[in-house]
């Protein structure tokens, strides 16, 4: 376990403390210290490796055991089959293991409560989205006084969520044994006492944050890539590189020590975030009177909105290619003049995908684990076409992460 002094930390303060030291040392650190300096970070260095171990075999095994035997099935027998679906089960699946240590079952078994949970957090998710952008804010509750269907249904939704959560903290709670210690809610209640209630909404959190998100990531890379075929090539080939670097055949699995070197697919990962970012709108509260860094006046209780998604679009930030996927972009030469082009980090203020500042998003490093094993593993192993109906773009649903409407219809084929 971490042992930090909390002392001066309030509670919540803690939380996102611990957190920043769990997850937030990456491959690509933003202050530009190297991977090896970090590690001499003694105090950290067991228990981070220790998680990032424990993440990486989750993501590992989810996909090895349950996501690659569907897409090998589906290739055998040629059928068509929503991407995006089966993305979300995975994701599902591996953030409930990473958070919690429990597994839904949503990719095999029956998965029936982790089903019965997705589809209840989906509608109570698209709901809240809607109250959100009413033009008239506050009609719920007249709503919700008059018990309209959507006030309901938003209800009965939501006590399957918290009925899901529920149930993860008081087994949690009864385990005092240390046995599931190494997963984010452990280490966490591990450090401080904290009422059911503060405990459900950090689940609740964890699900939100670390499910759509990198879904809807993934999603869209794949489709972007079915019209990119050279961006493909590229992965191919560094893929190639990675695997004669580490004498790794092709049955061997991908460690996080080869994903370190995939430098090109770091940078098309990052160039569909940047077109289709999952979170494409995020929206702050301002407390009090407060005046902008360009001078623009903000009043206490007005929104602050960026929108990520436009910021993408805009030649005054990215160049008149703004509109491109251009993984290259995300790229520069190699330090020392050895050719190698390795990834360049961008200023979270120009690529505000993950936020920037102190509420950073914490998941970062474990989702571009996360989507580089998948999208290595699934590249190396098939292509995935996009099937001709589907609409150029596809639709997006008007939800808090950008999910496409109807999903992504693909064709699995083996390469
Ligand atoms: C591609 C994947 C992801 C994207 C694009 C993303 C994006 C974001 C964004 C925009 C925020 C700021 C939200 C706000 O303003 O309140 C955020 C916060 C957060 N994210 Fe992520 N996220 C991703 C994956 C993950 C994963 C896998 C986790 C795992 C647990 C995670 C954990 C968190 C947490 C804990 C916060 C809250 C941080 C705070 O409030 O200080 N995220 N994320």
């Amino acid at each position: 376990m971490i042992k930090t002094n909390f002392e001066n930390y309030p509670k919540g303060a803690r939380f996102i403390y611990l957190l920043q030291e769990l997850l937030g040392r990456g491959i690509f650190n933003a202050e530009g210290e190297s991977w090896r300096a970090q590690r001499k970070i003694a105090s950290y260095e067991f228990n981070t490796r220790s998680l990032r171990n424990f993440v990486m075999e989750a993501a590992a095994v989810e996909l090895h055991n349950r996501f690659i035997p569907i897409l090998e099935k589906s290739s055998n027998l040629n059928k068509v089959i929503d991407i995006q679906d089966l993305l979300e089960r995975y994701t599902f699946d591996n953030i409930c293991k990473v958070a919690f240590n429990v597994d839904p079952g949503c990719l095999s078994g029956d998965g029936t409560s982790g089903s019965e949970f997705m589809k209840a957090f989906e509608e109570a998710t698209t709901l809240i989205t809607k109250r959100f952008i009413s033009v008239f804010p506050g009609l719920h509750n007249l709503k919700k006084f008059f018990k309209f269907s959507s006030e309901l249904k938003l209800e009965r939704s939501i006590a399957t969520v918290h009925k899901f959560a529920d149930e993860i903290i008081t087994s949690r709670l009864k385990e005092s044994d240390g046995k599931s210690d190494e997963d984010l809610l452990s280490r966490f209640m591990a450090h401080s006492e904290y009422s059911p209630e503060f405990l459900r909404d950090i689940v609740v959190s964890f699900i939100l944050a670390g499910r759509d998100t990198t879904s809807s990531a993934l999603t869209w890379f794949f489709w972007l890539l079915s019209s990119h075929a050279d961006v493909e090539r590229k992965i191919l080939d560094e893929l190639e590189a990675v695997r004669r670097r580490s004498g790794k055949d092709r049955v061997e699995r991908y460690g996080f020590d080869d994903l370190r070197y995939m430098h090109y697919l770091h940078a098309a990962l990052s160039e569909g975030l940047r077109l289709y970012p999952p979170v494409p709108l995020d929206t702050k509260d301002c407390l009090k009177d407060d005046v902008m860094p360009d001078g623009t006046f903000i009043g206490k209780g007005w929104f602050v909105t960026y929108n990520a998604y436009a910021m993408a679009r805009l030649e005054s930030v990215w160049g008149e290619d703004c509109c491109e996927f251009r993984p290259e972009r995300w790229l520069e030469e190699e330090e020392g003049g050895k050719g190698n082009m390795v990834y360049r980090l961008e200023s979270p203020f120009k690529f505000p995908v993950f936020h920037g500042g102190p509420r950073i998003c914490l998941g970062k490093e474990m989702a571009y684990t996360q989507m580089k094993l998948v999208a290595a593993t699934v590249i190396e192993m098939f292509r995935v076409e996009v099937v001709a109906e589907e609409k150029n773009p596809p639709e997006h649903v008007l939800a808090l992460t950008m999910r496409m409407k109807n999903g992504l219809k693909v064709r699995i084929r083996k390469r």
